[in-house]
């Protein structure tokens, strides 16, 4: 076997054959990780290239190969056996991003978020298995837990981290780190490392999280508010939630167009909306809606008054761009603000926006209520928007990866 035997090698340490889990110790190595985000709204994987330079610290990332597929898992809750169309066809594009020698010591791992969650555990469970049973067909190395429903307080984490370490703050002295936020289509995460004392002391302990790096203990302050996605969100606004599968229900909002009459799928779902031709229609009114959602249920530690700069990715990145706040290939920063007042042009001129666009008033009201009554932001916080950081994905998939090989332990 030509990988065994060579101190040098990686296999030693990471193939199949010892545990897989120890990260690759020896000098500049070079390694690779499949990682799937099986996310509620879509099915996306990330190929790692990692690089090993200083032995005893993180790696440098060489690469990412990113590639996304729609609907994600859940759609697929009836019959799972369809659900592998899509995993088969991102792997493809991970074989030929993989060199071929480093094919069976490459872990692939798959994590679930809010579309899994929410769903019946039998339904999930039979998707999951679906995942197991496709990825034993590629030549990759399947770890013990593969594939598995991550915990919305790992996926705050996982997205600090992959932040931190893009922006270089993950060092043996950690100075200076970003927050963030994360909008999925079923939760939201906020997570960052707290500047004061009080913040850990006045919230209950499942708001805090410990993770050690070089020997040092950090706590954040992380939370994943289930059922706050922004699709989720239209689901509550609509007062649809809990009577799914009512496939004749038509659901009214003040936040479309009057005369507005569509759809929109979710999950396992479609929904039928209209417009509310009778009643009132526009920015206040469909702020009520949404407020409802967030008001009182978010928790809005102080420390978040004092101007703190978060970055924000996922759907707060992808609204920006609809409502043409951002350049799509540029990001850029944005205020509280500026949430709001495009939202209040959009619900007050529904009309004269795109069409295609209907669900804009909704979405921007909804950010906007996140953030205000949510979070308790102030109007001129400050949200940095971003899709990708040199060339890396935003999302907690990295963070995962990091994980994985063990440069970071969740105490
Ligand atoms: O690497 C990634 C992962 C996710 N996303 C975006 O992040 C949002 C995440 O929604 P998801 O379906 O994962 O929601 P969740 O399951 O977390 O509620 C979607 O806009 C994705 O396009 C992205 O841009 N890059």
């Amino acid at each position: 076997q030509a990988y065994m035997g060579n101190g040098l090698d990686f296999a030693a340490n990471f193939g199949n054959y010892l545990s897989p889990v120890t990260r690759p110790a020896n000098a500049s190595r070079i390694f690779y990780a499949i990682m799937f985000d099986a996310g509620s709204t879509g099915t996306r994987i990330h190929v790692y290239t990692f690089i090993q330079k200083d032995p005893d610290g993180l790696p440098v990332l060489d690469n990412e190969m990113y590639s996304s597929e729609k609907p994600g898992l859940s759609a697929y809750a009836d019959n799972p056996e369809n659900a592998g169309y899509s995993l088969r066809k991102l792997l493809v594009v991970a074989k030929s991003t993989v060199p071929r020698v480093e094919w069976k010591r490459t872990p692939v791992v798959l994590r679930a978020t809010a579309g899994l969650r929410r769903l019946p555990l039998a339904k999930a469970l039979a998707l999951l298995e679906e995942v197991q049973y496709v990825f034993d067909e590629y030549p990759f190395y399947v770890p013990a837990d593969s594939v598995s429903i991550m915990d919305g307080t790992n996926e705050g984490i996982f997205a600090w981290v992959t932040m931190n370490f893009l922006t270089g703050n993950l060092r043996p002295n950690i100075k200076r780190t970003v927050g963030i936020l994360d909008l999925g289509g079923g939760s939201t995460q906020i997570t960052f490392l707290p500047k004061s004392k009080k913040t850990i002391k006045n919230v209950s302990a499942d708001f805090i999280a410990r993770f050690s790096m070089f020997n040092t203990t950090h706590e954040l302050y992380t939370h994943s508010y289930s059922e706050k996605g922004i699709k989720a969100a239209r689901i509550a606004a609509l007062g649809a939630s809990g009577s799914e599968g009512l496939e004749w229900k038509v659901y009214k909002t003040s936040c479309l167009p009057k005369n507005y009459e569509g759809e929109f799928q979710f999950g396992e779902f479609t929904y039928k909306v209209t417009g509310n031709p009778e009643g009132y229609t526009g920015y206040k009114a469909c702020y009520q809606e949404m407020k409802k959602i967030v008001k009182g249920i978010i928790q809005q530690p102080n420390e978040l008054k004092d101007g703190a700069v978060f970055f924000a990715f996922s759907y707060f990145f992808d609204h920006a761009v609809e409502a043409d706040l951002i350049d799509e290939n540029r990001g850029g920063a944005v205020q509280t603000r500026d949430f709001r007042k495009r939202a209040k042009e959009v619900c007050n001129k529904m009309s004269m926006f795109n069409p295609m666009k209907a669900f804009l008033c909704m979405d921007l009201t909804y950010i906007t209520c996140l953030l205000k009554d949510g979070y308790g932001f102030k109007e001129n916080t400050v949200l940095e928007l971003i899709k990708k950081v040199n060339n890396v994905e935003a999302s907690w998939a990295l963070g995962a990866a990091i994980n994985y090989f063990k440069y970071i332990s969740l105490l």
